[in-house]
């Protein structure tokens, strides 16, 4: 798989340029959600880079990232003249980097794509490395292919206009990142003053979190192995995001990550002996900016049937990425009913419900 260039922009004018002009095409769209159209792309349009780009827009948030929505931008795409030498252009969150990337990636059987991440998920997470994909069947990502854009250029002004749950839910990927790499990074995050962002400050943070993925991308891009670091938290967390859509009560996939770590601290400290301390610390900090999400026991038996869904998973045994400390991951842990049981019941008594 071709590396691809992430670049922590100075201008976007001038890496949006050098992106376009290295991917030679016959017609230029852009894809974005009703928000970013509103709020990005004027900006992105004022360059003139974009003069004869075709604009598609789709709904915004998780819920629209579906095969209806897929197939609308494929729809698009082709009654209005794309072909395989065409160049899109994503600009939008992780909704938007995952269904668009994976409409380029199918399109004619694929076409070269641009990733402008908006939020701060999509920034340290979602528009690189490659995984591209809908919610299918109730199921997170269930439907996808790894194809990374040509490029990906960060613009942390976007920023600006993102609203709090929004930020949180980036900020517990960039938490993910920090979990994986050292103890400095991980304190670092802990302490970030969110209350009045210092946004210089947080474009270094967010240059310091993609770089932790494009370091374990670059290792092990169709996750064979050590990639499954950047899946801490998330064998829990897409049960519990899988569980929020089918209850229509959907919830943001940071939040889900957060609680998520909760539950998989828990079963590192028990099962390969993560540090006490820093597990409490990690829950304190979760506790007071993700709020919970609630759920009784009778839950269980669903929440487990999600998490034999994941597609870390191998010959029917649920798979979790653990941590004996911070920086050293331990993949392909797995856990019995009675323990998954036992860490919901840890999640449920040290979150209050
Ligand atoms: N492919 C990957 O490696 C990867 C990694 C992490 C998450 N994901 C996926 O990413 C999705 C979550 O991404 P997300 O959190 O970016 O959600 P999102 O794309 O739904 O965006 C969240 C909300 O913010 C709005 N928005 C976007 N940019 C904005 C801006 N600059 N200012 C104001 N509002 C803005 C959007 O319109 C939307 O309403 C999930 O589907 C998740 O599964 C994928
Ligand atoms: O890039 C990866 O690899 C990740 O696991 C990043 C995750 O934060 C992201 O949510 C990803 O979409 C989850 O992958 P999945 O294979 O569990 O759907
Ligand atoms: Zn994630």
């Amino acid at each position: 798989m071709s590396k691809q260039e992430v670049i922590l922009c100075e201008s976007l004018e001038t890496s949006l340029g050098r992106a376009i002009e290295l991917c030679p095409h016959d017609k230029l769209f852009v894809l974005t959600d009703e928000h970013t159209q509103r709020l990005c792309l004027p900006s992105l349009k004022e360059s003139g880079l974009l003069k004869d780009a075709v604009e598609i827009c789709i709904g915004a948030e998780d819920v629209h990232k579906t095969l209806e929505t897929l197939a609308s931008v494929w729809m698009a795409l082709s009654t209005q003249g794309a072909t395989r030498h065409s160049l899109l252009i994503n600009l939008g969150g992780g909704m938007v980097t995952d269904l668009g990337g994976f409409a380029a990636a199918t399109f004619k059987r694929g076409i070269s794509y641009i990733n402008i991440p908006t939020t701060l998920l999509a920034m340290v997470d979602a528009s690189v490395g490659g995984k591209t994909g809908i919610n299918f069947n109730g199921l997170k990502n269930e439907i996808g292919a790894f194809a990374p854009a040509n490029s990906v250029l960060i613009e942390t002004e976007f920023l600006r206009t993102l609203d709090t749950h929004n930020f949180f839910s980036g900020y517990a990927e960039m938490l993910k990142h920090g979990l994986i790499s050292n103890t400095a990074h991980w304190a670092e995050l802990l302490k970030f003053d969110s209350s009045s962002i210092d946004y210089a400050a947080l474009k270094q943070l967010v240059g310091r979190s993609v770089q932790v993925k494009e370091d374990i991308v670059e290792q092990d891009p169709l996750e064979h192995g050590i990639r499954k670091a950047l899946n801490l938290g998330h064998t829990v967390g897409h049960a519990f995001e899988s569980m929020a859509l089918a209850e229509n009560r959907p919830v943001l996939h940071g939040y889900a990550v957060a609680w998520g770590i909760v539950c998989e601290l828990y079963l590192s400290h028990l099962k390969v002996g993560f540090p006490k301390e820093k597990m409490r610390q990690t829950i304190q900090f979760i506790k007071e900016n993700y709020g919970v999400f609630t759920f009784d026991c009778k839950k269980y038996d669903q929440l487990y049937a999600f998490m034999t869904h994941d597609k870390k998973n191998t010959s029917g045994t649920i798979n979790f990425t653990l941590l004996k400390d911070i920086g050293d991951i331990c993949i392909n842990q797995t856990a019995d009913k009675d323990t998954i049981f036992e860490m919901l019941d840890f999640y449920r008594e040290c979150m209050g419900i």
